[in-house]
Order: structure tokens, then sequence, then C-alpha cells
């Protein structure tokens, strides 16, 4: 059996601590090093909250890359920073597997030039919850049919970004198989501004931020006498890490970036 080395950044994080544990529990995987802003020079057992295990941080990307041997990169941190960890990620031939959501599309482009040039393979999620990956190519299988839709997203209020990955990527699955529609009627007037939501090809995408959430996306189709929802819910991160495991598997047989799990399960 292969064993695959693996860097985790955001190691403090409610992501990078479940997959730190997910690591621990997969015989193929093996935790090589950590990327910490705050705890450089330290090892993974000097931090309370983590698992007492001998492992080096970083807070210095570029030398995590150089000094440690590594298959792949888990990115779980902000979208800023994960998107310098990613593409030096690729430039030292570490293959990345990213969660962190909030990169635009021209920093994926321009990651996807890269991974293609390299022939490197990468992988770009913005949802790793196989139930969400289902709520939206099933949405992009209604959208065909009725094309009146609204998509809610609702987090946790400390989420940084709006709208979120999960939704961006609904909506653009939604544009493969709709033809462009305004919606609403032509002219409605906003009386506070963004009280319609941030418009996506004539659709409109709502953030909810409240405590207590977790994720959770409803897509809601409207006709005539008639609405369909397609609904999904993460109730932990556990949710999320059965994808993790799975594209740190299926990104060491690819030889370039692929963008949303729906394309290679
Ligand atoms: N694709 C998917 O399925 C999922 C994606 N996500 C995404 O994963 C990311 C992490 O989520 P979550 O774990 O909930 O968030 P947390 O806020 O719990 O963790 C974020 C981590 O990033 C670190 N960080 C923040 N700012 C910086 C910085 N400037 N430089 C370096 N490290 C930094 C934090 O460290 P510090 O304490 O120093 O700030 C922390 O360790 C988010 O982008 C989120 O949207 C989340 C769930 C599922
Ligand atoms: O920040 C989160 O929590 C999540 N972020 C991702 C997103 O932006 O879609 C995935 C999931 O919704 C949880």
């Amino acid at each position: 059996m292969m064993t695959i080395n693996i860097i985790v950044a955001g190691p403090r994080g409610k992501m990078g601590s479940e997959a730190i544990n997910m690591i621990e529990k997969e015989d193929a995987f093996r935790l090589v090093a950590c990327i910490d802003r705050k705890n450089g020079g330290k090892t993974l057992q000097d931090i309370e909250s983590l698992p007492a295990l001998n492992i080096p941080i970083f807070d210095d990307v570029e030398a995590c890359f150089e000094k440690i041997e590594a298959d792949i990169l888990i990115d779980l941190t902000v979208p800023e920073v994960g998107y310098v960890h990613t593409l030096a990620a690729i430039k030292h031939n570490i293959r990345p597997v990213v969660g962190t959501s909030g990169f635009t599309s021209e920093q994926i482009s321009e990651l996807t030039a890269l991974a293609e040039e390299k022939k490197l393979g990468a992988i770009i999620a913005p949802n790793f919850a196989i139930g969400a990956v289902l709520m939206m190519k099933f949405s992009q299988m209604a959208a065909k049919y009725f094309p009146d839709i609204e998509i809610i997203e609702k987090h946790h209020d400390n989420k940084l970004d709006a709208p979120s990955g999960t939704a961006i990527k609904t909506a653009e699955l939604i544009r493969e198989s709709r033809n462009r529609k305004q919606q609403g009627h032509p002219d409605e007037k906003e009386t506070i501004n963004g009280a319609r939501g941030a418009e996506f090809d004539g659709m409109r995408i709502h953030s909810v931020r409240l405590p207590g959430l977790v994720a959770h996306q409803e897509v809601i189709f409207g006709s005539d006498g008639q609405l369909l929802t397609i609904k999904h819910d993460s109730f932990n991160r556990g949710s999320f890490m059965e994808g993790i495991k799975f594209s740190v598997e299926k990104v060491m047989e690819l030889d370039k970036l692929v963008y949303g799990l729906e394309n290679i399960l």
C-alpha cells in the first residue's frame, strides 16, 4: 500500500482539525507537516487543542514546501492565503486538495493553467459533502424544467465569504443547463439595497449568517402552481471528511486541476 504524505494548512481551524483526525485514522495517509501562521517552529503536540503528535509546524509556506517531502497539501484556511498556498504547492509539485472557499474565477483559471502546464493533479471543491454535491447536480437537472430559481444558503456567522462557494458552484452548474433568464418583475426596485440578494445569470442568491447554523442550502424552483425545493444540510464538519479522503486518493491519479467534486465522483 502506497503511503500518501500530507501537509495540512489551517490545522487549528474547525475543518483543519477535523482533517487531521481523519488523516490519523487512515493507514495509507501520513501527516508530515502543518502550516499555521501563529505557531511556526513548534510541533503539533505543543498545541493543546490538537493531537499529541511530533509533527513540525511552519508559518512560512515556501520553507515548508522546501524542507518537507509531501505528496499533497490540504488547504482549509481563508481565500487570500489559501490561494497563495495553492499556487506555491503546484509550483513545488505538491498536489493541492483545496476546501477553502472564496477563490475568484480568475484565480481558479490561473491555477488550472499552471496545473495543466505542470501536468499535476489538483482538486478545488467548494463542498466536500457528498449530499451537497448531489443537491447541486439535482438542481442542475431541475433547472432545465424550472428556470425560475432562488438559492438560499445559510451558514454560521464566522464565515468570511458570501455567497458561499457551494452557492456559486450551484449557480454555475445551473447556468450550464438553463437559458439565461432575468427573474422577477422587470420594473422591480429595491427600497433597501440588497433586498433581492446577489444576481447571477438572472437568478438570485441569498446568504443567511446566524449562530447555530453549520452549512445549509435550499434551491427553490418556482413554476405555475408548483414549487420544488432541493435542500441539503451539513450538521457537522465530519460531513465533509468523506469527500476530502476521496479527493486525497483521487488527486494522485489526476494530471490536471478539477474544480468541483461532481467531476470525479
Ligand atoms: N469545501 C468544503 O467542503 C468546505 C469548505 N470550508 C471552507 O474551509 C475554510 C476553513 O473553514 P473553517 O475551518 O470552518 O474555518 P476556521 O475559521 O475554523 O479556520 C480557518 C483557519 O485558517 C487560519 N487562518 C485565518 N486567517 C489566516 C491567515 N491570514 N493566514 C493563515 N492562516 C489563516 C485560521 O487560523 P487563525 O486562528 O490564525 O486565524 C484557522 O486555522 C473556509 O474557507 C470555509 O469556507 C468549510 C467547510 C467545508
Ligand atoms: O464556511 C463554511 O462553513 C463552508 N464553506 C463552503 C462554502 O463556502 O460553500 C462549504 C460549506 O458550505 C461550508
